[in-house]
């Protein structure tokens, strides 16, 4: 190894540099880690780093990686510092990320945990498409369904005063087991356009939005009957986001999560 590799590895183990995202109010640590440099295992580190009073604060942080055929890799952690399954904010905010570094001009494939996506910037917001879904449960009054992360949703009335983190902490708690779940609550407003609240796992309290789980919500609604739209708006604390679908014999493909994704400030971090 070169003294300057050497040289490098060490600045890396000392000063972080880091770009702050959010995506609806959805937010990340993400760190260009194509030189491999960041510690993938260190579990304490990634929670520290996304502590809201002992590190940067943020919901997840996210790895963008070098791939041998795609664009790039995406490894995504929620903030108690483990590994996750698909972020769809996340998955926003990094394509937004691979522009900015020049690695991408507008259009891109790259891989997540959940596999290939496609995305494309326009007029100012990212789609992403997410993962086909095959398998939706529809219970009495909950759906279940996995849309590159696992979702309960679940309609409600009065949306705005519901108990958000009570009743979605005991959701996420009870019927599934260790791998647990996220919750969304819903509430109609008009044939294609829904609130939504989400209590997310891994954070374990409300985000501000959940880019799989107004996906998971747009499916839903689809499935149960509450609407005929094949585009929907769902309105979130932290914006707007749309999903539109294409409905197949065996579920729905060409699944889109658009909305915004912005970059909040550069940053680095003794660690
Ligand atoms: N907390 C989720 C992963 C992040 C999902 C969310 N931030 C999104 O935008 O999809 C889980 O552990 O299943």
């Amino acid at each position: 190894m070169s003294l300057a590799e050497m040289a490098f590895i060490i600045f890396a183990i000392v000063e972080l540099t880091f770009y702050k995202y959010q995506g609806t109010g959805n937010d990340f640590v993400i760190i260009d880690n194509r030189q491999n440099v960041f510690f993938k295992n260190d579990t304490k580190l990634v929670a520290r780093l996304c502590d809201r009073k002992y590190g940067i604060g943020a919901d997840g942080l996210i790895l963008l990686e070098n791939h041998n055929a795609l664009d790039f890799n995406m490894v995504y952690y929620n903030a108690d510092g483990n590994e996750s399954s698909m972020c769809g904010n996340g998955g926003r905010c990094i394509v937004h990320f691979a522009a900015f570094l020049g690695l991408i001009n507008g259009k891109t494939k790259f891989e997540a945990i959940d596999g290939l996506h496609t995305a494309e910037i326009l007029n100012g917001e990212v789609s992403l498409q997410m993962a086909n879904v095959t398998e939706i449960s529809n219970n009495q009054n909950f759906s279940f369904l996995n849309t590159g992360s696992p979702h309960h949703v679940q309609m409600v009335t009065d949306i705005d005063n519901f108990g958000v983190f009570s009743e979605g902490k005991k959701i996420r708690n009870s019927i599934y087991g260790n791998e647990g779940s996220n919750v969304n609550f819903v509430e109609q407003e008009r044939n294609d356009v829904f609130k939504v609240r989400t209590y997310e796992r891994g954070v374990e309290d409300e985000t501000l939005s959940c880019g799989t789980g107004v996906t998971a919500v747009a499916l839903a609604m689809f499935a149960t009957g509450k609407t005929t739209a094949k585009e929907v708006t769902l309105k979130t604390p932290g914006g707007l986001l749309k999903v539109s679908f294409n409905p197949t014999e065996n579920g729905y493909n060409n699944v889109m999560l658009t909305g915004p994704a912005t970059q909040v400030f550069k940053g680095t971090i003794t660690i």
